[in-house]
């Protein structure tokens, strides 16, 4: 057996797993070093950008597989999206073939979790047919709970709203701090506003409402039996280190993007390595970038002290950039000050890619002079590039997403095609929400958000009114409120005033129908096509959204998706003596596909040909011949003003400014390196922000460097 896994090593197999770009016999070394180090040692790969990360990883895979003879179904490889994810297994596929890739569980901390709690949940006292509640439900709940203290919290001169809620109690559980643990004791550490900041009362006033608001959303949530993401891993935790068995099968996990996994993650790459300790992790502390979301660069240290003999290697070749944008990120990153808990691990990066054209600074009066130009810019080189260029090779990158809108009137008036990366996503529009509300109902008949939305789409005469009744009526009787409406239907229950019986009916007869042919197991994609021929859907479409057609194509679009998630679902492997708690069913693989489908893990056809329009975050781990970093300033690079109303930077606030401005920084150093060839960095000296003009300095992080670095300022 190995002897035959040797010799597929030695066909082409080999050459992939060995392959080394660089015609430098060291750099070839340490690429081999990472992808070989021996698969019963951890391993830390330090990797700058454009090193070809996903490359030594999966390559590592096959080695371990093909070389080391280790069974596939004992690794676990951890991605940061879902399309990292896709795109792993498509390069494993052609090392070592589609069976093995199947077995090797592949995929996002989320998504393992999911697969182990849906079979063995109940170890953790869950149901196994819980649901998965997306950001914007959670948000849904959030705001309902929310209402109750709005006259409490106006009195105090408290503003928060349900998304700074939502990221707090993301927070919180990131660091397994229950609803009791934040209930304010002697000095509160959460500030909403300036003015919770000015008073300690107020402070925990606010800090009172957010730990009863945590504790209602927690109980929300358990009485529809969902679990939001941040419960999957912490679920996904106390199961794996609670039940050290449903681990035992994991010889080897690798992570991937380490530098953005939070405390709890990093507990359940822990628990999952608990039999082996064998851990290899790939990243780049420079590319940091998810503080907000709690992501903690410490993680690096902390693996050295939980998996002895961790051997670090690290991947310097940049594979990506002109040597001049390589030149001018690395002044970027390399100015700052020393990190808060450790100092930055001293990374250099070097290409083999000539010096190229030098980066552009520009510097222009207003934002609509930087937009114009940028527009005219990406026109002027597709024109002088021969064909050599298209729309899709050019990227605008942006620090947060309201600075887009100038640039999208630019674009659009050059006439220049453009897409927004990571915007209105897919599974988040509104015709793809209905939808899976109606299949969540029929799947767990308990979860609250799909009743409340599903309910009255199309319109059956029930407005809020009713709906608060419906709910607080299956409150009393404590039993879901699809129940309700069922019994009420069966006249089991008297009806409500006024009567809602006759309103229901055409709802429960949908859902009973779905129902029953799911039970018969009626796939997902068919499923679909009787839900939105039974409830008239096409038809309400039409007559309710002037943009019907799309959105009817969403729902073809969708029903192609369901067909797909169903056949590449993988499996968690039984464990001995334990009966899964719930066989999986097709419809509950196709939701749960949904509910954890990430930005960016959708694309259209005909994106290649347009421009990209994205902010930092979202380019990560991404990459265009061109890149424009428009408002290089001060206030945008870094930024950390109070009176912003991003969701995004409120949970900013919640860090320590001058970490804050690390983060910023490597947001930019992320930004520049996603240029292959050119690299233009814009400012304005003047820019609107809430209707008023201000003045703008360049942002410091280039200014300081700006000459002793090659740029070409205009
Ligand atoms: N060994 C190699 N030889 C030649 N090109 C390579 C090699 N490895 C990767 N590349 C190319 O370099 C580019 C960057 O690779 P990749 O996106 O995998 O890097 P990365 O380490 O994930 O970068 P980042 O962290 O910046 O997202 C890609 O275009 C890839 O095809």
């Amino acid at each position: 057996m190995a002897e035959d896994l040797l010799k597929s090593l030695n066909s082409a197999q080999t050459r992939c797993v060995f392959q080394v770009a660089s015609c430098s016999i060291i750099r070839a070394l340490i690429y081999r070093t990472g992808v070989t180090h021996r698969p019963d040692f951890p391993l830390q790969i330090l990797a700058g950008p454009g090193s070809g990360k996903t490359k030594v990883l999966t390559s590592r895979i096959a080695y371990m597989i093909l070389h080391h003879g280790m069974d596939p179904s004992s690794i676990c490889a951890v991605t940061f999206t879902n399309k990292a994810a896709n795109e792993m297994r498509a390069r494993l596929v052609k090392l070592i073939g589609k069976d093995s890739v199947n077995k090797v569980k592949l995929g996002t901390f989320h998504a393992i979790c999911a697969l182990f709690l849906r079979k063995y949940g109940t170890s953790v006292g869950l149901d196994g047919n819980f649901t998965i509640c997306d950001s914007d439900e959670s948000k849904r709940i959030v705001t309902k709970l929310l209402k109750p203290y709005d006259d409490f919290l106006s009195s105090k001169d408290i503003q928060v709203n349900a998304a700074t809620l939502c990221s707090l109690i993301s927070r919180a559980k990131s660091k397994g701090e229950t609803p009791e643990d934040v209930m304010p004791r002697k000095e509160s550490r959460y500030v909403s506003s300036k003015a919770a900041a000015s008073s300690k009362s107020t402070n925990e006033e606010f800090q009172r409402v957010f730990a009863e608001i945590y504790r209602d959303y927690e109980k929300t949530l358990r009485k529809s039996n969902s679990l939001d993401f941040d419960d999957l891993l912490l679920f996904g935790v106390r199961l794996f280190s609670q039940h050290p068995r449903y681990a035992a099968w994991c010889q080897h996990i690798l992570v991937d993007e380490f530098q953005d996994t939070n405390a709890v993650q990093y507990k359940l790459m822990c628990c999952i390595a608990d039999a082996s300790r064998c851990a290899t992790v790939v990243g780049d502390p420079d590319q940091s970038i998810y503080g907000w979301r709690s992501a903690d660069i410490t993680n690096l240290g902390k693996m050295q002290n939980d998996f002895p003999n961790v051997a670090q290697i690290m991947l310097e070749q940049n594979y990506r950039s002109a040597g001049s944008i390589l030149a001018m990120s690395l002044a970027i990153i390399s100015q700052g000050e020393l990190y808060r808990h450790t100092s930055r691990i001293a990374k250099t990066l070097h290409t083999d890619h000539p010096l190229g054209p030098l980066p552009m600074l520009r510097s222009f009066p207003t934002e609509h002079d930087e937009a114009a130009f940028i527009a005219w810019e990406i026109n002027r080189m597709i024109a002088q590039s021969g064909g050599m260029l298209g729309f899709g090779d050019f990227a605008v990158l942006l620090r947060f997403n309201a600075i887009s809108r100038t640039i999208e009137n630019a674009l659009r008036m050059e006439g220049i095609p453009n897409r927004m990366l990571g915007g209105h996503q897919f599974f988040e529009r509104a015709e793809i929400k209905d939808t899976l509300a109606y299949l969540q109902l029929v799947d767990n008949p308990h979860f609250e958000p799909a009743f409340s939305r599903a309910i009255n789409i199309p319109p059956r005469g029930i407005g809020d009114k009713s709906l608060g009744e419906i709910l607080s009526r299956a409150q009393k009787l404590g039993i879901s409120p699809l129940t309700l409406v069922e019994r009420i239907n069966d006249s089991i229950i008297p009806d409500l005033k006024p009567s809602v019986k006759r309103k229901v009916q055409s709802f429960v007869n949908v859902i009973r129908s779905l129902r029953s042919s799911a039970t018969d197991g009626m796939e997902p994609a068919q499923l679909i096509g009787k839900l939105v021929e039974l409830i008239g859907y096409q038809e309400y479409l039409k007559k309710s959204q002037p943009d019907w057609d799309t959105r009817w194509e969403n729902i073809q679009e969708l029903i192609n998706f369901a067909s797909d998630a169903t056949t590449d679902a993988p499996n968690a492997p039984v464990v001995d003596g334990d009966e899964p708690s719930l066989q999986d069913t097709p419809l509950r693989q196709f939701l749960q596909a949904s509910m954890l489908s990430s930005a960016g893990d959708q694309s259209n056809e005909n994106d290649d040909e347009k421009v990209s329009i994205a902010t930092c975050h979202a380019a990560k781990g991404l990459e265009w011949p061109v890149v424009f970093v428009p408002a290089v300033e001060h206030g945008t690079f870094p930024f950390y003003r109070s009176d912003d109303i991003h969701e995004e930077r409120q949970a900013y606030h919640l860090i320590h400014p001058s970490a804050l401005t690390r983060s910023i920084r490597r947001l930019l150093y992320v930004a520049c390196t996603r240029a292959q060839t050119s690299l233009y960095l814009t400012h304005t000296s003047k820019r609107k922000v809430a209707g008023v003009f201000k003045s703008r300095d360049l942002s410091e992080f280039i200014s300081k460097i700006r000459y002793n670095y090659p740029v070409r300022y205009f």
